[in-house]
């Protein structure tokens, strides 16, 4: 056997388990829109056999993509930069997870697949230790994919010396293998990364085993800096030290930087200008500036920020322009949201448990408020917390430290805390299922993010935004709106704010068929949302409306006798907003 050939197996071999192994599903789609193959984790996730899956089409499993559209799927996917989308997978018990989707169209034998990446947004760390399952295609496939991936791929050993990388990495970095072979990863990092990931990386690969989506930054050989994400798994012995560690590193993408700057473009076209620094956070209302005003009075400090208002109303956006505005912008910024995290894990997550602690504590881990330690945590809907794990916050917020779940001992953290919640927290008091204690050691920089219904001057220039991106994202270009678009914007009461609007703008980008936006392809009518006079929010009001839908449909979401269709919205939508309400989206889906 020659020395090249030997190379080229451990190289297959090395992808087989890349793909086998990675923290993330894979899976390929043809052009027809029918599944080709999927990786362990991916089966895994849907619970579907590989002939079962071979039998459905991708608008089969996915809860917000119709037929009609997979066209359009399939020809972004072949653009630079692929496709991007987050929404829902049905499961083979008919659940629905909430995923976000990367995907390039790959050539493969004169034909084309398209190759799809898949992290689990609601749960990230769900089972990510696939068994090996045995080889699926012939070496080629795997060849092919490993080369031709847009993803840069690289392996270490414990030394964390590189020992292979794929030849996206080397082109996107600007090496040839040798120049690279056997050189110490950090060696590709700005010195600033350095730091963060020997902080980060390395304790939580030793804690877990894995990581995702880490942001650092990596040099060119051309001295250039690109700014990657980071998911990566490690095989460690029985000691726990780590053996080797797989990566996937994503350059990130050409076309977030684009959009940023389109948005940016927005605020110059308008002539607007002092708002750019918060490019992300489309709006120039007085409202909104009061906003921008606060935010920038609080970033500096570590005061803990309580973030009020309606679901959709740019919460975490708020937050996101907090942290990096702050000292501590260096380091990744750790959300939870404290709605989804399984009530009997809470506190596990929270504040990490020593092994043993329960069944199932095979080891000690971090929790989320140690993973935080020198940066910022963003709880999302706090007041989805139980008494019980309040009181475990109340003590972090009084004490800076933790305790794990079964341990004796505390931690020190040096963390800022930003909380958010849609829920009248001083009410939840009052009933008592909130405490008193907390909510005012929450309350002590309260910033309301208001509702869109209170600033519909933001209307034209949020539309203008969204048009734009989603027209990019599609391959379109939509460079007129009707005025009676605007018109029929600004008349309608957004219960689901700044969210509902993106999703009505997604949905008529894509239903346009030509230059101009017109107004028959929004769908929303002023008035839809009738108020009782007891409901006391809009959101509250979309709640009730919600679960009688689908009380009536029998949990049925799609077809012409479900929910979708009785309240006159695409299933898509529908999905997003029960998601967003809070409404349990596990349940069985018609
Ligand atoms: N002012 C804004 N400019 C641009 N996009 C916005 C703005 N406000 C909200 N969005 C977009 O609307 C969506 C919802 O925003 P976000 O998740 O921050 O809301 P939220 O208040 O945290 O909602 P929830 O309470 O339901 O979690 C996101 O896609 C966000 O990017």
């Amino acid at each position: 056997m020659t020395i090249s050939s030997k190379s080229n197996t451990a190289r297959n071999r090395l992808a087989v388990n890349t793909i086998e192994r990675a923290p993330e599903g894979i899976f390929w789609v043809r052009a027809t829109g029918f599944f080709y193959q999927a990786n362990e984790w991916f089966y895994r996730l849907l619970g579907y056999s590989e002939e079962e899956l071979r039998a459905l089409h991708v608008c089969d499993v996915a809860i917000d993509l119709e037929k009609a559209q997979w066209d359009v799927f399939w020809r972004q996917a072949g653009k630079p930069g692929g496709l991007r989308h987050e929404g829902g997978l049905a499961t083979k018990l008919q659940e629905s997870v909430i995923v976000e989707i990367r995907a390039c169209l790959l050539p493969i034998d004169g034909d084309q697949l398209m190759c799809a990446f898949v992290r689990d947004l609601v749960d990230p760390h769900r089972e990510t230790e696939p068994l090996l399952a045995e080889l699926r295609a012939s070496e080629a496939r795997f060849r092919t994919l490993y080369n031709n991936t847009p993803v840069m791929l690289q392996a270490c050993d414990h030394e964390t010396r590189l020992y292979s990388a794929n030849k996206y990495w080397l082109e996107t970095l600007g090496y040839e293998w040798e120049e690279v072979k056997g050189r110490q990863t950090r060696e590709f990092m700005t010195e600033a990364s350095r730091d963060n990931v020997i902080h980060r990386v390395i304790p939580v690969l030793l804690e877990s085993g894995s990581i995702h989506d880490f942001e650092y930054q990596m040099v060119k050989k051309n001295g250039q800096v690109l700014d990657v994400a980071l998911t990566a798994v490690s095989e460690r012995d029985s000691d726990g030290d780590i053996i080797r560690t797989l990566s996937m590193i994503l350059p990130i993408s050409d076309r977030k930087r684009a959009e940023r700057l389109e948005s940016q473009n927005v605020f110059l076209r308008e002539e607007l200008s002092g708002a750019a620094d918060f490019a992300e956070i489309i709006g120039h209302s007085p409202p909104l500036q009061e906003v921008f005003q606060a935010i920038d009075m609080v970033a500096g400090t570590d005061a803990t920020v309580l973030l009020l208002g309606e679901t959709g109303t740019g919460k975490e956006l708020a937050a996101r322009a907090i942290h990096e505005r702050s000292d501590r912008s260096k380091s990744v910024m750790i959300t939870v949201n404290c709605a989804a995290l399984q009530p009997n894990l809470v506190e596990s997550e929270l504040f990490g448990h020593e092994k043993g602690a329960f069944t199932g504590a095979l080891t000690t881990k971090k929790g989320r408020f140690e993973l935080a330690d020198h940066s910022t945590i963003f709880l999302d809907e706090v007041g989805e917390l139980s008494l019980e794990a309040q009181s475990k916050l109340l003590r972090v917020l009084q004490e800076q430290e933790v305790e794990r779940v079964g341990g004796t001992e505390t931690v020190g953290i040096d963390v800022r805390i930003i909380a958010a919640t849609n829920r009248p927290l001083e009410v939840e008091v009052s009933k008592g299922n909130f405490r008193a204690d907390l909510y005012y050691r929450l309350n002590i920089f309260p910033i309301r993010m208001p509702p869109l219904r209170d600033r519909i001057d933001d209307i034209p220039l949020l539309t203008n935004h969204f048009v734009d991106k989603f027209a990019q994202h599609i391959g379109k270009k939509i460079p007129n709106i009707n005025r009676k678009v605007i018109e029929k914007l600004v008349s309608y009461p957004w219960p689901g704010n700044v969210r509902e609007l993106a999703n009505i703008l997604e949905r008529a980008v894509i239903l346009c068929p030509g230059r101009t936006l017109q107004p028959q392809h929004i769908g929303v009518d002023a008035g839809v949302v009738q108020l009782d006079d007891d409901v006391p929010t809009l959101a509250e009001s979309e709640y009730r409306l919600i679960l009688r839908a689908l009380e009536k449909c029998d949990g049925r979401l799609s077809g012409p006798k479900g929910a979708a269709a009785i309240l006159g919205v695409n299933r898509s939508t529908l999905w997003s907003r029960m998601h967003k309400l809070g409404i349990d989206i596990s349940r069985k889906i018609g």
